[in-house]
């Protein structure tokens, strides 16, 4: 774990938080470069023995430094936008290792990803499998096709992150999939190669992973059956991670489960895990502006807000939040609070913590779904990015100037007399 205290001072790596603050200033992101390399390892380690490809989830941290030391590793990517498709090719990633998930794909995302060459389309619905065969009827190409089947399992996550259900808008129900497969089969321009499935984020226990993957293989043995082989299973991704006292499964407890159900079937394996490669690998820095005791409740108002990390605000998340120096007087009770307007703006509450104003706080598990889902609400800059490897401090993304928030808005013209 980079995180961790030295002589009451928190560092990452071997570089002490409160110089990062100094170097770069507050709010910013900081991760470490050896734990997202270990978190993928462990991916590696555990499929060592089957053909398989871990496409890293590109929406959980999209920033070109983890992009590319995770493509130096040999990762491929799970795409959702022709965005992060550039991003991926920006970084150094191989196109054929990308797989392009996602609900609404733009008619121009799926002309790019052709064009790339990438590895699959994950379908998630009739619509979308006949526009994906015209557009490759278009451009001269078959795309290689997984259908995303909506298994229908309660993943026991937060409602906004669970998509394994029949309410939810995602993939094609498992009762509709071999018609649609069969459908797909008959097509020109689409070869079908695989099925997958992905039923949430921050999932806390193996057995809806389980019990969608048991769902699955008798889809594909009834494909089987009837002339339609499959090269490739996608599990998707979703294992969640310790932000609190919650226990999260260990990745090789994981993917050892998922196996086992395999049997004697020999495809290659997709994951496409995000949470788990850079959560914990993250933190988000921020300086303590003012301290305001009241008779009710004591607030710490902190220089990052909302708009830098959404998680506490959104899902009512809990995330830990450590001092960078641990002093050891006496111990409040404080709301974390950012400075933006809004009630909801806050990273963590009743946090018991011995604080004075301009002391450093760290947000911890911050690596995935933080600086991604930052937003410039209250016209505030997006924070740095910095990697930290070993001892050196790299600054990856520079804060956002304040002139480039307005880039490109321009007002009305005099109105004509
Ligand atoms: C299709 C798909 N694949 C992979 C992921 C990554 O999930 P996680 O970050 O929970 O591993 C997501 C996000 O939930 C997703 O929607
Ligand atoms: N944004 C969510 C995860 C979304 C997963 C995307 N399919 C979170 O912060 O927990």
């Amino acid at each position: 774990m980079a995180f961790t205290y030295k002589n009451d001072v928190l560092h990452c790596e071997d570089v002490a938080i409160s110089t990062i603050a100094e170097q770069v200033g507050t709010p910013v992101y900081v991760y470490s470069r050896a734990d997202i390399e270990a978190a993928f390892g462990e991916y590696q380690s555990a499929l060592a023995n089957r053909p398989h490809l871990i496409c890293y989830a590109v929406k959980a941290n999209s920033n070109l430094a983890v992009l590319n030391l995770l493509a130096r590793l040999g990762a491929g990517f799970d795409i959702v936008s022709e965005g992060e498709l550039a991003r991926v090719i920006a970084a150094g990633g191989d196109p054929s290792k990308v797989v392009f998930s996602g609900v609404g794909k733009s008619c121009e995302g799926i002309r790019q990803a052709l064009d790339a060459g990438i590895r699959c389309f994950n379908v998630e619905s009739e619509a979308e499998l006949n526009v994906l065969n015209e557009i490759a009827a278009e451009c001269g190409k078959v795309a290689p096709v997984s259908l995303r089947v909506n298994p229908d399992v309660d993943a026991n996550t937060h409602p906004y992150i669970s998509t394994g259900l029949k309410e939810n808008k995602f993939g094609v129900d498992i009762e509709r999939a071999k018609d649609l497969y069969e459908q797909a089969a008959a097509m020109s321009f689409i070869e079908p190669v695989g099925v997958d499935c992905h039923i949430g984020s921050q999932l806390l226990s193996i057995t809806p992973f389980i019990d969608a993957v048991d769902r699955l293989l008798a889809l594909v043995d009834a494909l089987e059956s009837s002339g339609i082989t499959l090269k490739h299973l996608d599990l998707g991704g979703g294992l969640g991670v310790q932000y609190g006292e919650e226990q999260a499964p260990a990745i090789s407890a994981y993917i050892a489960a998922l196996t086992d159900r395999l049997g004697d079937r020999e495809f290659e394996l997709i994951f496409e895990p995000g949470r788990s490669v850079v959560a914990m690998a993250g933190a988000l820095v921020t300086r303590v502006n003012y301290l305001k005791p009241t008779e009710h409740r004591n607030f710490a108002l902190v220089d990052a807000a909302m708009n830098d990390l959404i998680r506490p605000a959104l899902y009512d998340a809990w995330m830990d939040i450590l001092p960078a120096t641990q002093r050891h007087d006496t111990a409040h009770r404080w709301d974390v609070v950012g400075p933006v307007c809004e009630t909801g703006d806050f990273l963590g509450k009743d946090r018991e913590l011995a604080l004075q104003p301009d002391d450093l706080l760290v947000v911890t598990g911050a690596g995935a779904y933080g600086f991604v889902m930052a937003s410039n609400y209250n016209t505030r800059p997006r924070p740095a990015e910095v990697v930290v490897d070993k001892g050196t401090l790299h600054v990856v993304r520079q804060r956002e100037a304040l002139e480039s928030l307005w880039a490109g808005e321009t007002c009305l013209p005099e109105p004509a007399s």
